[in-house]
């Protein structure tokens, strides 16, 4: 019989709605009250690893639970799900997909209406999530994101909608996979990709987004010695005002790794434009660019390169190489 680890962090999947509307964790996890349906397939080991609602979860929870998953290999787990607040999701996901490496099924769901909301979808998810778990091709996927029915690689999912149950997506590839009424489709495989197998994570990694007229005292802060990293979302196919470029020269000129990525939601960052500027100019000035990544998620990759001590070099094939 496989055992599956279920591990609940919290987030709207474990809240519930009170009678103004207002949505909030309660004293009792209303996941609890899952029994198992596939008793007689299935093994399931539940802990509350933690109960908080995702904008509180940051690197140091995602370390907790990389460490926990790691140990849960060692143990003889099959397969791990994750509940999790919907907002961060993504960011946790891809965390634990460049840092666990392949061998086991790792996969995470949440909930965007709460436990006693009309059409709540948290259970439904957590069970299409387990199946998916028990699934022998959710193995050498890397981390999935399993809601509303569908399969996402942890690499290219977002959440794209602030209530929508059909929330996340992938923009450029879509989804890998389906689940059906009994059990889940995959249709596509991923690229593997280097697993760094970090033990402790750096801070003061920071991320930027670009806009008409971005005013360069923003990078005014992150030019100081603490600085460890920055992520700027960039505009178009990879440009930047010309003003902010004193200041981000600056931050080159410290040595600070900064790595640029697309406010667009769909398409892969280049340097393509040989305007003052441009994509071109930011390229030769030792700008790292990241292909197909959003701005959350290389600023989680950029946080995992650093914190597993990669060189100047090394970062940048790690950040720009979209397999690497
Ligand atoms: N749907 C959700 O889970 C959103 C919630 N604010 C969270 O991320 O914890």
């Amino acid at each position: 019989m496989k055992k599956i680890l279920i591990l609940h962090t919290g987030g709207t999947i474990a809240m519930s709605e009170d009678e103004s509307g207002a949505v909030a964790p309660g004293s009792e996890n209303p996941l609890n009250k899952f029994t198992n349906p596939f008793a007689d397939n299935l093994e399931l080991i539940t802990e509350d690893i933690f109960n908080v609602p995702s904008p509180h979860i940051g690197a140091n929870e995602m370390l907790i639970l990389q460490k926990r998953i790691l140990a849960a290999e060692k143990d003889g787990i099959d397969g791990v799900v994750i509940t999790h607040g919907t907002d961060t999701l993504e960011e946790t996901a891809y965390f634990l997909d460049l840092t666990i490496p392949n061998s086991l099924a790792i996969v995470i769901t949440g909930a965007m209406r709460s436990a006693n909301e009309i059409g709540s979808d948290g259970l439904h998810n957590l069970q299409t999530a387990i199946l998916t778990a028990a699934n022998d091709q959710a193995k050498n996927q890397g981390v999935l994101v399993v809601m509303n029915d569908e399969i996402h690689t942890a690499r290219y999912v977002t959440k794209t909608h602030t209530t929508n149950v059909a929330t996340f997506r992938t923009p450029t590839f879509g989804p890998i996979g389906l689940i059906s009424k009994d059990r889940a489709h995959f249709f596509e495989t991923l690229l593997n990709h280097t697993i760094q197998p970090i033990t402790e994570v750096v801070d003061h990694v920071y991320l930027l987004k670009a806009y008409a007229g971005m005013d360069p005292e923003l990078f005014s802060y992150l030019d100081n010695p603490n600085t460890n990293g920055v992520v700027i979302e960039a505009l178009g196919a990879g440009n930047l005002p010309p003003r902010v470029l004193p200041q981000l020269q600056k931050l080159l000129d410290l040595k600070i790794p900064v790595v640029l990525v697309s406010r667009c939601f769909n398409g892969i960052a280049q340097d393509v434009y040989a305007y003052e500027g441009g994509g071109v100019q930011l390229s030769e000035m030792g700008v790292i660019f990241c292909h197909g990544l959003n701005g959350q998620k290389a600023r989680i990759k950029l946080l995992v390169g650093l914190s597993a001590g990669l060189d100047e070099e090394e970062l940048a094939h790690f950040m720009s190489n979209a397999i690497s």
